[in-house]
């Protein structure tokens, strides 16, 4: 976990100009909170749901909408998310914490039933303009499933897989430029990436074997390793340690805490206990695809605004 010193929003105004992180005045409700006018939290989502942090936005969304077909899955979300850290998203099934998700590096955009409005920004630069990059942009905004899903091919052939795809590896001039051949500039990116991925020593000895014959856990290090060798700023995980038993998931669970010193790491969990360890800002979707509470991880777990998150996190509902 980043040592960010993200405090909680604890002011009472119901709406008024509020300096955000960059600086800009925005209107702005905390969540569990009633309008002037007797409004309820249901009634009305075009407000920024955000807490103060230190350091910057790597991510904001603007009034985040999405549909497929008549169902409106994501309802009016604007937040930011901060650079180098965690962010969790948890509540019910279908509530939206996937398709959100998906919406930060454009996944959803092979859903043919998916509309997508409003803004998504990394780095204040917009994700849904046109002409944007959507090959630069998964390159810089990488995933991973909640199932390992490693190539047929080798360890090494795996986390080499993007760079040779992109011509990162394999071109004349790079090998040049460095003055080095390519298969020593893939065995530096292999291993940096192995080891970042926390699974360099148990493979070392092995990088030309099927990745296949690796157990669940280390298959779902490596794909995180493939993510790396691209050299993302962003990592989106969706339930990446659902499929894998206590072990393998204490270890996806650190490694996620060492990766959020250098990445923004966007986590999907259903699990309420891993959340609470790993992130440092927690996002509770409740049904119909609102966003009815983002803030400091401690506080929504131990003193949550809305009654309906104290809910959901104490079991009472969900
Ligand atoms: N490809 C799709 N086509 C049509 N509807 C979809 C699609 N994906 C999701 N939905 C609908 O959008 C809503 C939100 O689904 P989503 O998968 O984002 O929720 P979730 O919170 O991630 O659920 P879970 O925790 O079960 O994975 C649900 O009503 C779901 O049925």
């Amino acid at each position: 976990m980043s040592e960010t010193e993200n405090q909680p929003r604890t002011d009472t105004a119901t709406t008024g100009d509020t300096d955000r992180t960059d600086g800009t005045a925005t209107e702005t409700r905390l969540s569990g909170q009633q309008t002037t006018a007797g409004e309820t939290e249901e009634t009305v989502h075009d407000e920024w749901v955000q807490y103060e942090y230190a350091g910057a936005a790597k991510v904001t969304t603007t009034d985040l909408n999405v549909h497929y077909g008549d169902d409106h899955a994501i309802k009016d979300i604007s937040i930011e998310i901060p650079e180098e850290s965690v962010t969790a998203l948890i509540g019910p099934s279908g509530c939206g914490k996937s398709t959100f998700l998906r919406c930060l590096n454009r996944m959803n955009d092979r859903i043919r039933a998916a509309s997508i409005d409003g803004s998504v920004a990394v780095d204040g630069e917009e994700i849904y303009r046109d002409g944007a990059n959507l090959v630069e942009l998964r390159k810089r905004v990488g995933m991973v499933f909640q199932q390992p899903n490693p190539f047929p091919k080798s360890i090494r052939d795996n986390v080499v897989y993007g760079p040779r795809k992109h011509g990162e590896i394999n071109t004349g001039v790079l090998s040049r430029l460095f003055g080095r051949d390519t298969s020593e500039k893939e065995d530096d990116l292999v291993e940096r990436s192995l080891r970042q991925a926390a699974i360099w020593d148990e493979v070392n000895d092995r990088l030309d074997d099927n990745a296949l014959g690796l157990s669940g856990g280390q298959q779902q290090r490596l794909c995180i390793a493939r993510c790396l060798a691209v050299d993302p700023d962003v990592i989106l995980m969706d339930e990446p340690a659902s499929a894998l038993d206590p072990i393998a998931t204490s270890k996806i669970e650190d490694l996620i805490e060492d990766l959020a010193e250098e990445y923004t790491v966007v986590i999907v969990t259903h699990n309420m206990q891993q959340a609470a360890r790993i992130s440092d800002q927690t996002a509770v979707f409740l049904t119909g695809g609102e966003l009815v509470e983002y803030g400091d991880t401690d506080q929504i777990f131990e003193n949550p605004e809305s009654q309906r998150v104290e809910d959901y996190i104490t079991g009472k509902f969900g």
